[in-house]
């Protein structure tokens, strides 16, 4: 048996804890990894006097994890997030990543009139792009526009908008977003140290994603729009779970592989009872800039007709030109500018007033 993470895991599990339950229910192993013969990992505790209680539990991992195959030492760590104890009630702590408090079901914003979860069933299909300048040309329209980045592994949003800096929290309690060309924006990168790596689990991204929707001083907004990860993982499960979402738009490119993935993520949408408003087929048509010519590299139609046959509104097509990945990549979206692509972002925009959905 090769000793991997989820193996160690498994191994402690059912180890049981001071205060009742087991480690494995607990969930405050992080950061396990295996290298070398050294096993490292890191509990995580509420605070110092959990560290101490735990102490006998720290012995009974070691002991167990020493006696797997390929395991010369155990490294353990323990760990109480630092700051001022929560007064009681559970006001909100700035240590982005901690545990989620207890909530009675999807929560609204406090001014936030329609929130937008973008998604997609596969990764690179351009929802990151499709989000930052649905919300410039959103904010072109006159609309108070908020834009969450909680693509917790990869994300873009400061680079494409063209953000930095950790946004400030005057009180210590509530965080400042920032803002960019029109728009209100707060994202998972900003709260993270450059390079760092993201090692929460599911109740842990859970806790994070609820404080960048409940503890960000969005303001009066017309629309929150979320940028989030591709796929269908914890993410988009704790999103529902957590905010009042109006709906889903899906993001796909017209390939069959791109459209059926993106059928997954519908699927997934539908069982979370957020309703999809629609799809929207991203790197369309490709228009030579020298020639003219115009050419479909990955097909083009498919997506409306999966919209047809899902009985889904199809919402536009944007189409592939090299201006988009320019402008994404200098932080100035290119529907700030006037032109073809501009005025697709802005087609989509109005349908969105249109429907009273921003
Ligand atoms: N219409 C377009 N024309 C040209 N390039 C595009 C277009 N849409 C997206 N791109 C480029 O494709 C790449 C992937 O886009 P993006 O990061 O938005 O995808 P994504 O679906 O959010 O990916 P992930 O979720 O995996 O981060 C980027 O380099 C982006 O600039």
């Amino acid at each position: 048996m090769a000793v991997d993470r989820e193996v160690a895991l498994r191994e402690v599990s059912d180890i049981v804890l001071p205060q009742g339950g087991t480690l494995g229910a607990a969930d405050l192993l992080r950061a396990v990894t295996l290298e070398a013969g050294v096993l490292r990992l890191v509990i995580e505790v509420a605070d110092s006097e959990a560290a101490r209680a735990i102490a006998p539990v720290e012995a009974e991992i070691r002991r167990r994890l020493e006696a797997l195959p390929g395991v010369d030492r155990v490294q353990i760590v323990t760990t109480a997030p630092a700051g001022r104890p929560q007064p009681a009630g559970g006001a909100p702590s700035l240590q982005i990543g901690r545990h989620p408090t207890r909530q009675a079901g999807p929560q609204p914003i406090p001014g936030v009139r329609n929130i937008i979860a973008i998604g997609s069933g596969k990764g690179g299909v351009g929802k990151s792009t499709l989000t930052s300048n649905l919300a410039v040309a959103l904010a072109r329209a006159g609309r108070r526009v908020g834009l969450l980045d909680a693509d917790i592994h990869g994300p873009s949003q400061p680079r494409m908008m063209g953000v930095s800096g950790r946004p400030a929290s005057p009180d210590g309690q509530r965080i400042e977003p920032l803002r960019a060309h029109g728009v209100t924006i707060m994202s998972i990168g900003l709260m993270l140290t450059e390079g760092e790596a993201v090692v929460w689990r599911g109740p842990m991204l859970m806790g994070a994603l609820q404080q960048l929707l409940q503890q960000v001083n969005w303001g009066e907004l017309d629309v929150l729009l979320i940028d989030l990860p591709p796929g269908t993982g914890d993410v988009q499960l704790s999103l529902c779970q957590k905010a009042a979402v109006t709906g889903a738009i899906i993001v796909s490119t017209p390939q069959d592989v791109a459209l059926l993935d993106a059928r997954r993520a519908i699927d997934m949408f539908n069982k979370l009872k957020a309703p999809v408003l629609g799809l929207v087929e991203n790197m369309s048509s490709y228009v030579c800039p020298n020639c003219g010519h115009e050419a479909h590299l990955f097909g083009h139609g498919g997506v409306a007709a999966e919209a047809r046959a899902l009985g889904l509104p199809f919402l536009g097509e944007i189409p592939l030109q090299l201006e988009v990945r320019l402008a994404g990549d200098s932080g100035r979206p290119v529907a700030l500018g006037e032109g073809e692509v501009s005025d697709a972002y802005g087609r989509l925009a109005q349908r969105l007033i249109a429907q009273d959905l921003a």
